[in-house]
């Protein structure tokens, strides 16, 4: 017989094969669950479509170097693609195969009408000049156009990445194709063509998760203390929402250091602090403690919100929060996830808590097709409501089945990507 297409155990040695093995893993769990075939297995571990491309840069210096682009385009089976564009060292095929099954499993949890990919360039966007980075991104779309498309693939801001790139990628392929095509990207400002509300979309259906999360676990937002890992898109959202919320956010973090207080951080000085020395470390008046410290404070809730493989098994028994609230994708590797659940630490997964943004995603779309732009009220209660139905789902399965909210939430998600290929079969 022929071998089938399962991807053999990988061997972890990139944070990028780390996460991969986190998303095959729970696949074939899922798989398991399900009852499917090889066969079905197969085709649900494996990208639809790869691609790497050179991306050649000529540097404010002159001198010529060339980076490296990643498309991964892993299902369509319910949709067109949809999913981040990052820039990050860490950024390689492993790293956007995984991202974008998560992104799959994301958009079918919330039965959006998408699939998932990823996308990104390896470099640390501190390294370049706005001139530089705009280059790339062009340069990056450019070669990508065959590829791209509203109907085909959509890209959304990641890390490294914002609104600018966004604009700069829309015009970059309305250039190529002639006409302009603002559903190529989402994320994008507001004059042309993005969405109010969109930036704060993913920090605000962390929030309520995270809420509901508490809940469940019989504590309360209000009161709660916090720690948050990452002070970009979304953490920074998210700790401006919790402490409006009532939330004591007692520690925060960035790649260059964390900031404890237990009287609770300010989000106000934090934002003067950033804009001043371009990090939260170092803020007067708080205790510096290092970022795997952070991880292990006693809170109610941790928002890991940076980048992927911070809880692993060799800090997941030192985790002293009761829920952790994945607002970063792929932060907890297989092996702490098993850890954690043995101790009854409740982790709400990145593809229920992070969803947010792919809704808003899905909303601009949705107003641009018909022109009607919702007020940023409207799209605050649209966006709740369906987080919070997903959620639903989500503790319902879990309760029935006894399992993790994650093995739930993959449960719901694999079996309607699986249902879509049954029903659409194999072309030819
Ligand atoms: N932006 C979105 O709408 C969105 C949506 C869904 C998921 N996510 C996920 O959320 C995470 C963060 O994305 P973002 O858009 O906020 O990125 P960002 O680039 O805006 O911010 C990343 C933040 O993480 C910090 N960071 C990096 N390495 C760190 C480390 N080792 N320790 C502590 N902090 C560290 C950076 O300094 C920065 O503050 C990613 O996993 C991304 O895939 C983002």
């Amino acid at each position: 017989m022929r071998d089938i297409l399962i991807p053999a155990a990988i061997t972890p040695s990139s944070a990028g094969s780390r996460a991969l093995a986190a998303a095959q893993s729970q696949l074939s769990e899922a798989v398991a669950r399900l009852g499917y075939d090889a066969g079905m297995h197969a085709m649900l571990a494996n990208a639809r479509r790869e691609t790497r491309v050179s991306v050649p840069l000529r540097r404010d210096s002159g001198e010529i170097e060339v980076l490296i682009g990643y498309r991964v385009q892993h299902n369509f089976s319910r949709g067109p693609a949809m999913g981040g564009l990052r820039f990050h060292p860490d950024v390689d095929f492993n790293a956007a195969r995984a991202l974008s099954m998560w992104m799959t499993w994301q958009c079918a949890l919330i039965d959006l009408p998408y699939g998932g990919a990823t996308g990104g360039v390896a470099l640390d966007p501190d390294s370049y000049s706005q001139r530089e980075l705009e280059l790339v991104t062009r340069r990056y779309t450019g070669e990508l156009v065959p590829l791209l498309g509203p109907k085909s693939d959509i890209s959304t801001p990641d890390i490294g990445t914002d609104e600018q790139a966004m604009a700069w990628m829309m015009d970059t392929y309305s250039a190529a194709r002639g006409y302009t095509a603002p559903g190529i990207v989402t994320g994008k400002p507001l004059s042309i063509g993005g969405s109010r509300g969109r930036m704060d979309a993913t920090p605000c259906g962390v929030v309520h998760v995270a809420q509901a999360a508490l809940e469940r676990a019989g504590l309360t937002l209000n009161g709660a203390r916090a720690a948050v890992q990452g002070y970009g898109k979304v953490g920074r959202g998210v700790v401006r929402l919790l402490h409006e919320q009532g939330v004591r956010v007692v520690a925060v973090s960035d790649r260059f250091g964390a900031v404890h207080d237990r009287r609770g951080l300010d989000p106000d000085r934090l934002d003067d602090h950033l804009a001043s020395t371009g990090s939260v470390a170092g803020l007067p008046d708080t205790d510096t403690i290092s970022g795997d410290e952070l991880l292990e404070l006693e809170v109610e809730l941790l928002v890991p919100a940076a980048i992927e493989g911070v809880l692993h098994d060799g800090n997941a028994r030192r985790v002293q929060s009761r829920v952790i609230v994945e607002g970063a994708n792929g932060p907890t590797s297989t092996a702490a996830d098993s850890i954690l659940a043995e101790r009854g630490i409740e982790v709400v997964p990145d593809i229920l808590a992070n969803a947010g943004g792919v809704i808003a995603s899905y909303f601009e779309s949705a107003q641009a097709d018909q022109a009607h732009w919702w007020s940023r009220d409207e799209l605050e209660a649209r966006l709740a409501n369906r987080i919070l139905a997903a959620w639903q789902q989500v503790a319902d399965v879990a309760t029935q089945e006894l399992v993790s909210l994650r093995s739930a939430a993959t449960l719901i998600a694999v079996e309607r990507v699986a249902d879509a290929h049954r029903i659409r079969g194999l072309y030819p």
